[in-house]
């Protein structure tokens, strides 16, 4: 359930009057997503996201997010800009919250992605990173490679209630990965970081919207596939590799955007480190969050068992190290 904030109708007909929008129609909260307040609205013009930003996305971010959906839309990419309001404003405040209003975009996300809807969207998010190449704009990744040990301590021994031993099991795997980790020398840009199939709406075998830029950041253009990799190819609980799916992600990208032998030798690596952030992420939110709460809680073991998949070649790549 995603309405943590909610609007009352006088409240957003007063906010669309700011707006060259038309009259409000209707307004539905929407269930999906975990981070923010999401309602659909209908005015008398045309259909949009209101997105009211909770705790976890800081106010002080937004203007990066909006620059690059503005910048990435403009190139042609089916990302949803924010609408300005007659004064040009593209932030607002709502119910004391950050706010705006955002083009609404067709298509639904799939749940079980075939390898066609995999090859698609990962060639959109090719033709994302070329279009991000020239975004002047930066901003650190706030759940990057540098925020891996200390998230990882400060959930600490509580780890193993998820699972007896997931503390040092973890401590292993990231002590490698950070053995291993690549310097400066794979390309850096814009990236999405949290692309899963969940943030994509296709319809049919084609990609119509990539949604849900909240942790986007510059980092390495790679990592966002190796990301994707392990979001969109195994089952729900991690244990299944679907290699049809990972391989077509793979071809899918290479299609728009070619990959180096160097990244290509450092995916396993990167795959490895996001499986870890999403462990530890959610391991964190699943320790720190009460059974009861509003937001159900995901499970830090379905991307703890997909390290295993890419273990070998990270095994191997930290051989050639030694
Ligand atoms: N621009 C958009 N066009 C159409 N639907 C959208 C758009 N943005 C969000 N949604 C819908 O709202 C849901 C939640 O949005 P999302 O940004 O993923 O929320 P959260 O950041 O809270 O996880 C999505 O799953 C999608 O159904
Ligand atoms: N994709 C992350 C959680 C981020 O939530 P989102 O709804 O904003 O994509 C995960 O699955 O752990």
């Amino acid at each position: 359930m995603a309405v943590y904030t909610q609007v009352s109708a006088e409240a957003l007909s007063a906010f669309l009057d700011r707006f060259d929008v038309g009259e409000l129609v209707s307004a539905k909260g929407i269930a999906e997503g975990v981070e923010n307040s999401n309602y659909l609205v209908d005015t008398t013009k045309s259909r949009f996201i209101l997105t009211l930003y909770e705790k976890r996305v800081a106010a002080g971010d937004l203007p990066y997010f909006m620059a690059l959906l503005d910048h990435l839309a403009g190139k042609g990419l089916p990302v949803p800009p924010a609408v300005p309001d007659r004064a040009g404003t593209l932030i607002h405040e709502l119910e004391g919250r950050p706010a705006c209003l955002i083009q609404f975009l067709s298509g639904v996300s799939v749940s079980h992605p075939t390898p066609a809807q995999a090859h698609a969207a990962a060639e959109a998010m090719g033709r994302m990173h070329a279009a991000a190449a020239d975004f002047p704009l930066d901003r650190p990744n706030s759940m990057g490679f540098d925020t891996w040990l200390p998230l990882f301590e400060r959930c600490g021994h509580s780890l193993d209630e998820i699972q007896p031993g997931l503390y040092d099991d973890i401590g292993f795997a990231l002590d490698d990965v950070r053995s291993a980790w690549p310097g400066d020398y794979l390309d850096r840009c814009a990236i999405h970081a949290d692309l899963f199939p969940d943030n994509v709406l296709m319809l049919g075998n084609r990609v119509t919207g990539l949604i849900d830029f909240y942790f986007a950041c510059t980092d390495i253009r790679v990592y966002d596939l190796a990301v994707m990799h392990a979001a969109w190819s195994f089952d729900a609980s991690g244990r299944a590799h679907d290699k049809a799916v990972g391989d077509a992600l793979i071809q899918g990208y290479a299609q728009s955007f070619p990959l180096s032998d160097l990244e290509r030798a450092e995916f396993p690596v990167l795959a490895t480190g996001a499986c870890i952030r999403f462990t530890l992420s959610r391991a964190w939110d699943w320790l720190n969050t009460p059974a009861d709460a509003l937001v159900t809680r995901k499970d830090p073991l379905a991307f703890w068992r997909r390290v295993k998949t890419y273990d070998n070649a990270l095994g191997s790549r930290l051989r050639t190290l030694a």
